[in-house]
Parts: structure tokens; C-alpha cells; sequence
């Protein structure tokens, strides 16, 4: 049986480790010796919003605290955060074996390319998880959205589909992942919105000032991508160029067409807001960050984004976590869209 390791026992790690491990799958984990302690004691509990649920026992769970437990493995899944990617890259090129598969199942864009360039002669994938995880409890994690898997198209995957299938997690396979990653990012620009707003995602998105604030980044965003001729793969019932108007129809109209969007558990809070909560650095120089890069290598600004992302960066170091009104930080935004030269910060957060 192939043997698989996720590297980066986390929130997306556990879950996918942990519902790979309950369908039978020869995994171990590389995680830190917190997430170690925490699995020791309590083992693996996954559920998900359609009333699954799955259980792993603390005896069946391998995991290392470093690289070695990684080397006898024929497909690493990577599920730390954008930041400790390159890390991973150098620490998985000692240990790693020759014909070993690997996928970066993580948010932004380009960690393949990183760990391709550590990992020579093996096969490294793009990967997309669409869906959130949030840890109610220790050792539990549970999926708080829909979605399915998506992954590069590579004929080194085929002895690991079945692996997937038989775990209710099949892999969706894209001959050019680079769309599907960038629709992805298009959504996950409102992780940055709601780590300001400091709230549910389910609340915040059913409040029109937050979403005018994503609609606000995501228009931004697709003016650039339309510069550069990439169209984002169809990752919604709608395509991603109409969601920003989508976005700003009025709460009722908005419940009403988007009942899939708003198909969120209701404690389920972004990545960027657990991180937030965590004291952790972000992931928002590889999300809105991606944004203002792509606008500078065209010569352009994208005032927008680049205010999330000062804003969240002031944010972690902030003593306080900022709870941003729709109201406030909507016009922060529509401030930096129109006067793009001008650092200057508006409104403060307001509650
Ligand atoms: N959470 C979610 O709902 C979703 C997340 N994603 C994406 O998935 C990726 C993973 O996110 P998530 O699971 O939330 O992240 P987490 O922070 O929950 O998990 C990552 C884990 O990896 C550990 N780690 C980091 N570096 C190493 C290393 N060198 N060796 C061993 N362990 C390491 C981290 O420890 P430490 O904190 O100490 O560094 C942490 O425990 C991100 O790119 C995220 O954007 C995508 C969809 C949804
Ligand atoms: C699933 C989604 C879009 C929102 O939770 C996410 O990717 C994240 O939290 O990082």
C-alpha cells in the first residue's frame, strides 16, 4: 500500500490526515510536538457539515516531530502555512525519497514552484482545498463547508486515487491548476476582511458593508487578471467575474441567490482569522499580496489590497484585535481606491 505523510499537522492537515487515516490509508503525520501531545491524548474526531463523522484512536496515529517522517514516503501532502513553505522545501530534500509525489495543498500561489525547485526529480502537484476547517475542541476538526479536492492532472497520481475516493475526499484533477488557484484566491481575499470584521464568516458575509469590502478587492483583482488574460476557473454557481456584483445585492437578495455561499457553519472563521486569534504572522502577503504584485509587474496599483494588507499587518502586531464595522472599513477602502497615492488611513476600527 502506498504510504503517505502530511507535513504540517494543522487545521487542513488533520482533517485531510485524519479522514485519509479512517478509510484505512498507510499516513503518518510531521507535525510539531504540540499537535504531537494533542493527538497522543486525543486522537483524531472529524466531522463535517453533512453529519459525517469519523474516528481515529490515539494508537492509530503516527506521528513525527521532523523530517524523517517523511522518508519512507511515496506521497507528501504539505499543509503548513504559505510562510513555512520554504522551510519544508529544504527540510523534505534530504530525506525525501526519488520517486516520490508531492502536493502543496495550501492557499496562494506558487508553493509548488518553491518546493519543485528544492525537490528535484520528484513529482510536485499544485493542490486546492476549497473548503474551511475549524478545531472545535482538541483533536477535533471539522469541515464547515463544501467543496472538492482539486489537484494538478499527473499520471504519477494514480496510485493514490483510491486512497482519496474511498476517504469521500476525490480528487478533482485540473489540467492548469493556475485558474482554479487564482479563483481560489479571489475568495480567500475575504479571509482578510473577515479577520478585520472579527467575526463568523457566516455573519459577515450576510452583512452587506463586509461584502462591499471583498466585492471591493476582488474587482480589483479581476481588472488586473482580465490585463493578463487569465480567466479564473468556475469554482461557484456563478462565474467569478459577477460575484462582485453579486456581492453587493441587498442582504434579503443576497440570501436568497447565495444560500451556498452562506452555507457556512456558524462559528467557521477564516484561516487569517484563526491566525489573528493565534497571535501567528498571516498569510497575507500571499493573498492580497499576490494582488499588488501582480498589478506592479503591469505597472499598475492595486490601492484596494494593498490597504488590506497594511491593515492586517498592523493588525498583528496590534495589542488589541481590531473588530472593523462594514460601515469603517468599507470607506477605508473606497478611500484608498480613490486617492491610491495617498498612505492615509481614514477611519480607525470601529466596533
Ligand atoms: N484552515 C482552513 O480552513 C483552510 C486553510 N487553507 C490553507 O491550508 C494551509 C494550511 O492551513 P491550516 O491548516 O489552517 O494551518 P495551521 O496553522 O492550522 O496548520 C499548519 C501546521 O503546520 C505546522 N508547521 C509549520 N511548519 C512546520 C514544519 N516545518 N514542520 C512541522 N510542522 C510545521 C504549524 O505549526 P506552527 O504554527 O508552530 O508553525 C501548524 O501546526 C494554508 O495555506 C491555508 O491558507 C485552505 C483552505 C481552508
Ligand atoms: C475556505 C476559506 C475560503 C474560508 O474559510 C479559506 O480558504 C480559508 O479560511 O483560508
Amino acid at each position: 500500500m502506498a504510504r503517505i505523510c502530511v507535513y504540517g499537522a494543522g487545521a487542513i492537515g488533520c482533517y485531510l490526515g485524519g479522514r485519509l487515516l479512517a478509510a484505512g490509508a498507510d499516513l503518518g503525520f510531521v507535525g510539531r510536538p504540540r499537535s504531537a501531545d494533542e493527538l497522543a491524548e486525543h486522537g483524531l474526531t472529524l466531522t463535517d457539515l453533512h453529519g459525517g463523522r469519523w474516528r481515529v484512536p490515539p494508537q492509530g496515529i503516527a506521528m513525527a516531530t521532523g523530517p524523517a517522517g517523511a522518508a519512507t514516503a511515496d506521497l507528501v501532502l504539505v499543509t503548513v502555512k504559505s510562510m513555512a513553505t520554504g522551510t519544508v522545501a529544504a527540510e523534505l530534500a534530504p530525506v525525501l525519497r526519488p520517486g516520490a509525489v508531492v502536493v502543496s495543498f495550501q492557499n496562494g500561489l506558487g508553493h509548488a514552484e518553491t518546493l519543485r525547485a528544492a525537490l528535484p526529480g520528484r513529482t510536485v502537484l499544485a493542490g486546492m482545498v476549497p473548503f474551511n476547517v475549524v478545531s472545535p475542541g482538541p483533536g477535533a476538526f471539522h469541515q464547515a463547508s463544501a467543496g472538492v479536492l482539486a489537484i494538478a492532472e499527473d499520471v504519477a497520481l494514480a496510485p493514490f486515487l483510491p486512497a482519496f475516493t474511498n476517504a469521500g475526499l476525490p480528487l478533482e484533477q485540473h489540467r492548469n491548476m493556475l485558474p482554479v488557484q487564482w479563483a481560489k484566491l479571489l475568495l480567500n481575499l475575504n479571509n482578510a476582511v473577515n479577520a478585520l470584521a472579527n467575526r463568523p464568516l457566516r455573519e459577515e458575509l450576510s452583512l452587506r458593508t463586509y461584502r462591499r469590502c471583498l466585492a471591493l478587492a476582488q474587482a480589483e483583482a479581476l481588472a488586473l487578471l482580465d490585463e493578463t488574460g487569465l480567466r479564473p476557473a468556475r469554482l461557484t454557481p456563478l462565474p467569478a467575474r459577477w460575484i462582485p456584483r453579486l456581492l453587493d445585492t441587498p442582504d434579503w437578495l443576497f440570501a436568497r441567490l447565495a444560500a451556498r455561499m452562506l452555507a457556512i457553519d456558524p462559528t467557521a472563521r477564516s484561516s487569517m482569522s484563526d491566525d489573528l486569534a493565534a497571535g501567528r504572522p498571516s498569510e497575507i502577503d500571499w493573498i492580497n499580496g499576490e494582488v499588488v504584485r501582480l498589478a506592479a509587474r503591469h505597472g499598475r496599483k492595486a490601492p484596494v489590497n494593498a490597504r488590506l494588507v497594511a491593515l492586517i499587518h498592523a493588525a498583528e502586531v496590534s495589542p488589541e484585535r481590531p473588530a472593523w464595522s462594514g460601515a469603517a472599513l468599507l470607506a477605508e477602502l473606497e478611500a484608498a481606491r480613490r486617492f491610491p497615492g495617498e498612505d492615509v488611513v481614514m477611519a480607525r476600527h470601529a466596533s
